[in-house]
């Protein structure tokens, strides 16, 4: 299977990405052209991107009853993909014939079935809204849409606002990073572009309120709609130059006292599981807010209640444990239903704590994929002053103001023998766009756990660096 960085790389040998000074159908002079018409000619690469393409239909649990490309550079890449895996495609007419049929989508289907578009690039989105349109004159629906290259210029904001989501593939400023990277070209040349992308945002242009650009963490604390929390967190992140959260299970308080002591100034918050504790007491978790203080980190209880709200009410104030009286953060999955969140905000809220959805694990076979990772990011778009962030395996949503939060972090990729899943720091921060790293036995089963932790900050804050652009790469 071909990486999107290879693919990269192999589309410029191929110049379907080329440099200087090209005429947009705008009018506009761009410095950048994106020209994958010319994959017709190269069969290999051409089955390589439509391979990419499939493996993100099927990593985003995507469910539709066709497929859809937007012609006609999109056309063979559905095709392929339609044949290789036996799905009903359909083709849409640029005009309608005027004999026969006179159809503009050519094809079987049903009133009420969803069809999902492929694109080859995107820049305002229009092009795909136009074929998405010509769907639903013939009663199709259409809720998401995969995109090769996504040049950033606000397509994805604005297909979100007419209730499209599109999943892109590799964006430009990836694109920049992996040329720039292998010497194809300058990092004079890189800005030039990125400023471009930035002054030529259609959507933003409209709507002064939405940010499709990639911010610094310090950037985001300020959002004027941010959870106060996510932003004290990002200030934390930005200061210390960590996105490291530590996730201490360990079985004995005076270890995780000593973790938290030791490891402290290396992280931006410090994950537990008291109810791992065999001696778990009030007075143990006094000194563990000291420390949180000394340390300048947040606490995050990785409780992941999963009750009706009023059960979660009570389990976050009360029992043994009494997590509201000194956790920052906890999760919850979203199984319940909004009511998790509301019995967790009546307690939080008064408090200034935060809480996350649990939108996907790390753990093989999850059930969290898909459709109930959209309703996860649903539920915490519509409860944002409860929900701060997610956990997840990469970044979910446009909104800047949520916070991602990744486990299943190693030095090497690979797993355990219960079916967790392990990613590397670089891969987490810097291609999945996830904002922090949870590294729980990464840490712990080092020998030096102190060296071990400044191995992870370092990593996670320059893949977090390379990805806003701040260091050459
Ligand atoms: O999807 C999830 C959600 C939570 N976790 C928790 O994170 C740590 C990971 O520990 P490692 O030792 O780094 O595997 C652990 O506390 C889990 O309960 C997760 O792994 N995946």
């Amino acid at each position: 299977p071909i990486t999107a960085e290879s693919l990269i790389l192999k589309l410029h040998d191929v110049n379907g990405v080329k440099f200087g000074e090209y005429k947009l159908k705008s009018g506009l002079l761009a410095p950048i052209y994106i020209h994958l018409r010319v994959l017709v000619s190269h069969p290999a690469l051409t089955h390589q991107v439509a391979n990419l393409i499939y493996e993100r239909v099927q990593e985003e649990g995507l469910q539709f009853d066709s497929v859809c490309g937007v012609p006609y550079t999109a056309l063979p890449l559905a095709t392929i993909i339609c044949s290789r895996h036996e799905l009903p495609m359909l083709i849409r007419r640029k005009e309608a014939k005027d004999y026969g049929t006179k159809r503009l989508v050519e094809g079987s289907f049903r009133q009420g079935d969803t069809c999902l578009i492929i694109e080859d690039t995107v820049t305002s989105g229009t092009s795909i809204l136009e074929t998405a349109e010509v769907l639903y004159k013939e009663g199709l629906k259409v809720t998401d849409a995969i995109v090769l290259m996504d040049r950033e210029q606000g397509g994805v904001e604005m297909l979100a606002s007419k209730g499209i989501k599109l999943h892109p593939i590799i964006s430009i400023s990836q694109l920049l990073r992996v040329l720039q990277a292998a010497e194809r070209i300058d990092a004079q040349t890189a800005q030039i572009v990125l400023e471009f992308i930035r002054d030529n945002n259609t959507f933003r242009y409209n709507s002064p309120d939405v940010f499709p650009l990639e911010l610094s963490y310090s950037e985001r604390a300020k959002l004027p709609n941010i959870h106060p929390l996510a932003s004290k967190l990002l200030k934390i992140m930005e200061e210390k130059q960590s996105n490291l959260c530590v996730s201490a299970d360990v079985t004995n308080s005076e270890e995780l006292l000593q973790l938290a002591e030791s490891l402290g100034p290396k992280i931006c918050m410090l994950k537990t599981h008291a109810d791992i504790l065999q001696d778990y007491t009030l007075a143990f978790i006094q000194n563990m807010q000291a420390l949180a203080e000394k340390h300048n980190f947040l606490i995050f209880e990785d409780r992941k209640f999963a009750d009706i709200g009023n059960t979660v009410k009570r389990q976050y104030d009360g029992g043994l444990y009494q997590i509201s009286s000194w956790s920052h953060i906890v999760n919850a999955h979203a199984v319940p239903g909004p009511g998790v969140v509301k019995g967790l905000s009546a307690v939080g809220k008064p408090l200034g704590r935060g809480c996350l959805l649990i939108a996907q694990m790390s753990c093989q076979g999850t059930l969290a994929a898909g459709e109930y990772t959209k309703a996860a990011v649903q539920m915490a778009e519509e409860h944002s002053d409860s929900v701060m962030g997610f956990i997840c395996g990469s970044k979910l949503t446009e909104r800047p103001e949520f916070i991602h939060m990744t486990p299943g972090v190693q030095m090497q990729a690979g797993g355990d023998l219960l079916g967790q899943q392990y990613t590397t720091p670089e891969e987490v921060i810097y291609s999945k766009a996830s904002d922090v790293i949870i590294v729980g036995r990464g840490i712990l089963a080092a020998s030096d756990r102190v060296e071990a932790a400044e191995l992870y900050r370092k990593s996670g804050w320059d893949a977090y660096r390379k990805r806003v652009g701040q260091s050459s790469i």
